[in-house]
């Protein structure tokens, strides 16, 4: 497709809406500052970006009564990529709202490709991703690798939760035999049940005191999961501001839930969760070889010991890899795992 070419009206048009647009952020910031100067807004809070639509930021802070409150918040032109998730200092008007005017350092973030397959930011400070499976849809072979290797290489830890324990035979079954070595691996593994109580505890047990999202293919339960985690007005809550501001904006904001102790309302926050659409649809994105294996945490010993530097671990003579497959020091189904998803990468 050849670029249109635009008439000089055509580009003086555009450049004017360009710079008046550019006057009217700086206005609108010159107004803040002087807002600022004048003691306008109060000292400086810490707080918590708990949504974001465009250029308004929904902030979290802890009050001085120990309660936390939500506050609408602009924020400062200078301050852009703000996500669900950042801390933040910002100080409130007069009214309940306002002006964000610093970020904190990230612990943590979460990226997935915009539009234009470049990565953006959507979630930060999490502390860990559970990856959710179930025994049914029964996970395709090297699904479990492939979310393990997708977060490994955020560095937020992940945690297994097998769902819907109750579809599974009282007697291992093989999905567990399965998990069983993902366990050995080091990674937590919970089982749980969001139809019966089962596991919830456990549930309960791991999300106290982190920053938690829930990923997973599918019909695994995700939903039904966090339903259990959450009090009921919280859902509506959340799905009712997401609903208003719908047609705005066509990508859904992640959103700051509180977990309350036991999901239900009133007791103290056990934890946070951060969910939207695009978080659940977390997945491989853009890794190369490297970042691939790495994503392996029990190959990370042997990778740079093999006798050829640029070994691509296909066969070559003195691959440590493959030692250590021979050896039985790695499982050959995840080595054939790696192989696949490099593979599927590198086709994709
Ligand atoms: N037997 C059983 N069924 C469950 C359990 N948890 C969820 N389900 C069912 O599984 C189906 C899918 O559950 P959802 O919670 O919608 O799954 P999801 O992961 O949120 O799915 P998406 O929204 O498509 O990503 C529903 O019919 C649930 O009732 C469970 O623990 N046991
Ligand atoms: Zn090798």
């Amino acid at each position: 497709m050849s670029r249109r070419k635009l008439t000089r009206q055509q580009r003086w048009r555009v450049e004017k809406i360009q710079a008046e647009r550019a006057e009217r952020a700086e206005r609108k910031d010159a107004r803040d500052s002087e807002r600022l100067d004048a003691g306008e807004y109060g000292p400086e809070r810490g707080g918590r970006i708990a949504a974001h639509f465009g250029r308004t930021l929904e902030v979290e802070a802890l009050g001085d009564d120990g309660e936390f409150s939500r506050h609408r918040c602009h924020l400062r032109a200078n301050l852009e990529g703000l996500v669900t998730g950042d801390r933040v200092i910002w100080r409130a008007a007069s009214d309940s709202s306002g002006v964000v005017v610093a970020r904190g350092e990230r612990e943590s973030v979460l990226e997935r490709p915009d539009a234009q397959s470049q990565m953006r930011p959507v979630a930060a400070n999490l502390d860990q991703i559970l990856i959710v499976i179930a025994a049914e849809p029964v996970p395709h072979p090297n699904l479990i690798d492939r979310y393990l290797v997708a977060a490994e290489n955020t560095g937020i830890p992940p945690v297994i939760v097998l769902n819907k324990s109750d579809l599974l035979p009282a007697t291992g079954g093989e999905l567990r035999a399965l998990l069983s070595r993902y366990a050995m691996l080091g990674y937590p593994l919970i089982e749980a049940s969001a139809k019966g109580d089962h596991g919830l505890d456990a549930l309960h047990a791991q999300l106290r005191g982190k920053t938690s999202v829930f990923v997973g293919q599918s019909g695994v339960g995700k939903s039904s999961l966090i339903d259990r985690l959450l009090p009921e007005e919280t859902l509506r809550i959340g799905a009712l501001s997401a609903d208003t501001r719908k047609g705005k904006h066509t990508t859904t904001t992640a959103r700051l839930y509180p977990l309350p102790e036991n999901g239900e309302r009133g007791r103290p926050r056990e934890g946070d969760l951060i969910d939207s659409p695009g978080i659940r649809e977390f997945g491989l994105w853009h890794l190369d070889e490297q970042q691939i294996a790495d994503g392996f945490i029990e190959f990370r010993p042997f990778l740079g010991r093999c006798r050829f530097r640029d070994c691509r671990h296909r066969g070559e003579p003195g691959c440590a890899l493959l030692g250590a497959v021979e050896r039985g020091e790695i499982h050959p189904e995840r080595f054939a795992s790696f192989q696949r998803i490099r593979d599927d990468v590198a086709n994709a």
